[in-house]
């Protein structure tokens, strides 16, 4: 992630950059509920449930560089999805996408059924997006910061006040909110920005490294209160991270992302038992010499719901002929998600993961909020 200041990466309620139309507020939603109230009802009873988000063959160049190069993933109203990958993986710039803040120009974006590309507007009232840079003033109060993008968002006058008061009620910052937000700890400058993106009440929250540069105490707490207010509200959750931790326990789905792709997608479960039964696939005989990792080959532990997605695959699956007796070895312990990542990525992952510009911007984000 970079700042504004690296390709018009700004935030979605923020200036114009180049390649962004310049943001009219949203309608005013004459009875918009606060941020802890229940989602409105479903159209009906059998209406399907269009999916928070839908991607199809999503692609996105700066220039020679394939950001996104051909990217497919369904989040499903009400979870929690992660979106992993190192450095320079392609997370930012697909939710960048997704939030309208990028254009689409090749593939498909829908939010709630709402096409990117040509409802823009129809999209951003559907969302909350918290970047990677600071969106708090720090010459302001929480409270002021918060009443801020409630008028940004076109919270209704009347309804303005109690709005802000219970977004900052719901994460925490109650106490705290006539301070100046200069005087307010990285955990509470993260908290405060989720009650900036809270104020709409939005369907679906998009939160890019919401923890980056936190201590773990204070990363808790960050998660503790996404998760109570989607507990009270149904809101959907759109995360990236680079931490394997935190997607692992907070997250229902997870999309493993390197080089522009989705490598593989699934439960933290799914994701963990599938790298097992390759492993145990490559203990037979006939692999005693397993293939090298080939880019391109399907393989089970890839986006169970985007077929066109493709992964490197270990060796092809084969059926023990008899049981795994091998001693005890690193590939036999329970693998972790960091396993599952280095298996559906590839060797190298650490030389390949982001460049100069994607590591500073990272320590610029890790540094305004330590
Ligand atoms: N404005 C830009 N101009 C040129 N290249 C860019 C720009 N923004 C991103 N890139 C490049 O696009 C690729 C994907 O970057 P992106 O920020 O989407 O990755 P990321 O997974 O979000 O990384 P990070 O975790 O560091 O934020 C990287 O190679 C990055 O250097």
């Amino acid at each position: 992630m970079t700042t504004d200041d690296e390709g018009g990466r700004g935030r979605l309620t923020g200036p114009a950059g180049p390649d962004e139309e310049p943001h009219t507020p949203a309608a005013p939603a004459p009875d918009a509920p606060g941020p802890n109230a229940p989602l409105p009802d479903a159209p009906g009873p059998n209406a399907p449930v269009p999916d928070a988000v839908t991607c199809r063959a999503l692609r996105y160049a700066f220039g020679e560089t394939k950001a996104v190069d051909g990217v497919d993933l369904s989040v499903r109203t009400g979870e929690v999805f992660g979106l992993l990958g190192p450095n320079g993986a392609g997370k930012t710039t697909a939710i960048r996408c997704i939030t309208t803040l990028l254009p689409v120009p090749a593939g498909m974006v829908r939010v709630f059924g709402h096409d990117a590309a040509k409802e823009r507007m129809a999209v951003r009232r559907l969302l909350g997006y918290v970047p990677q840079q600071l969106s708090a003033d720090a010459g302001l109060t929480g409270r002021e910061n918060v009443a801020l993008f409630a008028r940004v968002f076109d919270v209704s006058r009347r309804e303005r006040a109690a709005r802000v008061t219970q977004a900052l009620a719901a994460v925490g910052l109650t106490d705290a909110a006539g301070r100046l937000a200069k005087t307010y700890s990285g955990g509470m400058i993260r908290r405060l920005e989720l009650a900036q993106a809270l104020v709409s009440a939005p369907r679906l929250l998009m939160l890019d490294e919401p923890t980056i540069g936190l201590d773990p105490i204070a990363r808790t707490s960050v998660w503790e209160h996404i998760n109570a207010v989607r507990a009270a509200t149904g809101m959907t959750v759109l995360v990236t991270t680079h931490y394997m931790d935190e997607a692992d326990q907070y997250c229902d789905r997870l999309a493993l992302m390197h080089q522009g792709r989705i490598r593989a997608l699934g439960t933290p479960d799914e994701l963990r038992s599938a790298l097992r039964a390759r492993r145990r696939a490559t203990r037979t005989p006939a692999a005693a010499h397993p293939a090298p990792l080939t880019p391109g080959t399907p393989t089970p532990a890839a986006a169970p719901d985007t077929p066109a997605t493709t992964a490197p695959a270990s060796a092809p699956p084969t059926t023990p002929s008899s049981p795994p007796s091998a001693p005890s070895r690193p590939s036999d312990t329970e693998p972790t998600l960091e396993d599952v990542f280095r298996d559906v990525a590839g060797s190298g992952l650490d030389e390949q993961s982001g460049d100069f510009r994607d590591v500073r911007s990272t320590r610029r984000t890790a540094n305004r909020v330590g």
